[in-house]
């Protein structure tokens, strides 16, 4: 470790302490908007955030009626919009060292001047470094509730969506769905034709699962070979009918798995959220309907009815 310098050998410097406060004051008090921007901006690595301060301040200095970014981040688009229409406009792809970070468009009814343009291109200039840091920041929240096999959620992002959707279903009283699906007799798959098929087996459920639901719909692998969908606005009839066509979607997965290609097949339980339920109570009765599929034969749904 380096040797700081003892305290009683290092005289104070009351001219440089001196300049330090004034330039602190300065930093802190001005007016110049490209200073006051990055102060701003560097408050907060939510990318929403930094972009509604970036339109705040840029509307100071140049009128605009719409501001409109989009990114893809892992795997997801970010959309962020504020204000309404204007038939001239200005894009931006931003990149910092080679790298995209987005495009961000400013709509007008009047045509931008040269001035303009240039300084837009100054703010964005003092801007791109927050909005890049917010980019990563997002990836990596991403990544932390992704799976890294499927690209689907994982356990954590269940674990945040069941909570809101309990809360939204506490509060509004619509009816949530959650079905937990597991595959059959995966361990067979694993031990007859190795890990590396079982891997694209898992993979290629994700896609089927995804593929068979609607948008509003979400799926998650929260476990080894088992995996939960929840349904905003369905009751558990219309989920008993979305699990039963899942695991139909997911029969029609074929792998190559040598002489004959490789099928599975998923058993699959529901659970409406209960009014006042936890996420905990809710997850554990879909998890006890699933078991009641596996115990009835597997490859079949179970419900557990929320009126007995
Ligand atoms: N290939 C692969 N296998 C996994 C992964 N995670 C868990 N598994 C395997 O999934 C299998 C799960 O086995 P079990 O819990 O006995 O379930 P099962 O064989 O499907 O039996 P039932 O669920 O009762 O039908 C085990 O062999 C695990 O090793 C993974 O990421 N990749």
């Amino acid at each position: 470790m380096k040797n700081l310098t003892p305290i009683h050998t290092s005289s104070s410097r009351p001219a440089r302490l001196a300049a330090l406060k004034q330039s602190f004051q300065d930093w802190n008090n001005t007016q110049d908007a490209i200073t006051r921007l990055c102060r701003r901006l560097s408050t907060t690595l939510s990318l929403e955030n930094q972009l509604t301060i970036l339109a705040d301040e840029m509307s100071g200095t140049i009128p605009f009626d719409a501001l409109n970014y989009r990114n893809r981040i892992a795997r997801q688009d970010f959309v962020f919009a504020t204000g309404m229409g204007g038939p001239h406009r200005c894009e931006y792809r931003l990149t910092l060292e080679g790298l995209p970070y987005g495009t961000l468009t400013l709509h007008r009814r009047q045509r931008f001047s040269d001035d303009e343009l240039a300084g837009i291109e100054m703010m964005l200039s003092g801007a791109i470094c927050h909005i890049r840091n917010a980019c990563q920041f997002l990836t990596i929240e991403q990544a932390a509730l992704t799976d890294a096999l499927t690209g689907i959620g994982n356990k954590r992002a269940l674990d945040e969506a069941l909570q809101r959707a309990s809360a939204m279903s506490n509060r509004h009283g619509y009816a949530w769905s959650l079905i937990l699906c597991d595959l059959d007799h995966f361990k067979q798959i694993n031990d007859h034709h190795g890990h590396v098929v079982g891997d694209h087996i898992l993979a290629r459920t994700a896609e089927k699962l995804e593929q068979a639901l609607r948008n509003s719909d979400t799926v998650y692998r929260f476990g080894g070979e088992e995996f939960a969908i929840l349904l905003p606005h369905t009751n558990e009839q219309e989920a008993r009918e979305v699990a039963d066509r899942i695991r139909n979607a997911l029969e029609s997965i074929r792998v190559d798995g040598g002489e004959i290609p490789l099928t599975v097949t998923a058993s699959c339980g529901v659970a409406m959220h209960l009014t006042e339920e936890s996420s905990e109570q809710w997850l554990a009765r879909a998890d006890e309907a699933l078991y009641r599929a596996k115990a009835g034969g597997r490859n079949c749904t179970r419900v557990f009815a929320s009126i007995s």
